[in-house]
């Protein structure tokens, strides 16, 4: 059920091999959707040397490299869960949250979904859609991903009440929360991720103009994390307090991997049927404060090392936590308030859920203070079992709390997709 993972294309330079390899095919789509954006085969968009200074006809036209040509499926030959769960963490991200207009019911819902939904495909094949804006012309789909959600509200304005899962029930209030709910919930989430900020871009406004009068922005945030290719070798992003931060997510290759995070067939609510729930918190870090701290004090907080992300009790980052391990003064070398001690399945029996977080910075507050934290973006097949249980755990004494404040908030249902239909088909016309 993970198929939404990238589809790798061949890195191919200019000149060599040109010929084959998905890259180049993915180029030449996208030569021929700028000459198709300009109404003219053969006609040198821009003219040559200008913004889109290419021609259908140019065979040596240099190659795009895999940052660009690399494709990520929107949908796949079977019921798969959507794109933006499993693909790895892109550089760039949107978060949008959109009210269905007043007087927009079902129809117009189901609607706008199946527009959407074919922009989307669209957009994460590479393609130019029609009325194009031009600002992702010369890039190709550079592993763009757009996942579609459904909050608590929309069932209510759809008159699909009796569709309502439970799942979807608010979450409920915890002490670090200083939740403001303009810029939360929402009858519908879109998350955007691509390794290009203006491919990122690009598609949030074509989506934003697609939604027309049917719904209005409610809330948006940008993200962004590691640039594909900026650290010597592949490794587990940083966040803005510096810890190495995804180390112990659950992977597709464990053996529970689909139960916890993908919604079971025994479900009531068939429409979720190989779903996910998506928790979304904006979480502001106290830099000021967390970086007067030293760095055994601040390692002592997460209870890994801050250099490579291994645990305090030895190894490497994979290593598993000794949680058992006492220090020579007796104490637990993973201090009993480690944010990692408290968030593990150990002190949760058993509950996890796969964290897919982009960073934010949206300047300076009054008081010099940087507006800057984590999206903190969890997926799980049940968020009261997941997120809820842990957030409850860490609520009551993580080292890290002090450091952190939960501004904003939203909880969304996001269906599977079928190999033909819309994100929510079955919902909407089930
Ligand atoms: C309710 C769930 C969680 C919130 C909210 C949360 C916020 C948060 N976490 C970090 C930094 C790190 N978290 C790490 C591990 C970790 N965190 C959670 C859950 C929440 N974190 C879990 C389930 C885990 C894994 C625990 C385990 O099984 O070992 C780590 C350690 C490295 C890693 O495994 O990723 C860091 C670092 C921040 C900065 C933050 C809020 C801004
Ligand atoms: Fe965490």
């Amino acid at each position: 059920m993970t198929e939404n993972s990238t589809k790798e294309a061949s890195d191919v330079g200019a000149g060599e091999g040109a010929e084959a390899g998905t890259g180049v095919t993915l180029s030449r789509r996208r030569l021929l959707g700028t000459v198709g954006a300009a109404g003219a085969a053969g006609l040198v968009v821009g003219g040559a040397g200008g913004a889109f200074g290419v021609s259908a006809a140019q065979d040596d036209a240099p190659a795009l490299s895999t940052l660009g040509t690399t494709e990520v499926a929107f949908r796949a030959d079977r019921r798969t869960p959507q794109a933006g769960i499993t693909t790895p963490m892109q550089a760039h991200g949107h978060l949008v949250a959109f009210d269905l207009a007043p007087g927009a019911g079902r129809k117009t819902a189901a609607a706008l979904m199946r527009r959407w939904s074919a922009l989307a495909e669209k957009l994460m094949a590479g393609e130019v859609p029609a009325d194009d804006t031009g600002v992702a012309l010369d890039a190709g789909p550079a592993s763009l991903s757009v996942t579609f959600g459904f909050g608590h509200s929309f069932f209510g304005r759809t008159g699909l009440t009796a569709r309502r899962p439970l799942q979807l029930d608010p979450l409920p209030h915890f002490s670090a929360d200083a939740i403001d709910p303009k810029r939360s919930n929402g009858d519908l989430w879109v998350q955007i991720g691509a390794n290009d900020a203006l491919v990122a871009f690009h598609a949030l406004r074509a989506l934003q103009k697609e939604a027309g009068d049917t719904a209005r922005l409610r809330w948006q945030m940008n993200g962004f994390n590691r640039s594909p290719g900026a650290t010597a070798h592949q490794m587990t992003t940083r966040n803005l307090m510096g810890q190495v931060d995804g180390t112990n997510n659950p992977k597709p290759s464990d053996k529970d991997f689909e139960e916890r995070i993908f919604v079971g067939r025994d479900t009531d609510q068939q429409w979720m049927r190989g779903g996910s729930y998506v928790v979304v918190r904006r979480i502001r870090m106290l830099l000021d404060d967390w970086e007067k701290k030293s760095r055994a004090e601040q390692e002592k907080v997460i209870g890994r090392r801050k250099s490579d992300g291994a645990p305090l009790t030895g190894g490497d980052e994979h290593t598993p936590m000794d949680l058992t391990k006492n220090g020579p003064d007796g104490f637990p070398v993973i201090p009993a308030d480690a944010h990692a001690r408290i968030a593990a399945p150990e002190s949760n029996q058993g509950a996890a859920l796969l964290r897919r977080p982009f960073s934010y910075h949206d300047g300076f507050r009054d008081d010099g203070a940087p507006d800057a934290g984590l999206l903190f973006i969890c997926w799980q097949a049940d968020p009261l079992r997941a997120f809820t249980q842990i957030q409850r755990k860490l609520d009551r004494g993580d080292a890290l709390s002090p450091f952190l404040r939960h501004e904003a908030s939203g909880l969304y249902a996001v269906p599977a997709l079928e190999p033909s239909g819309y994100a929510g088909q079955a919902l909407l016309e089930g």
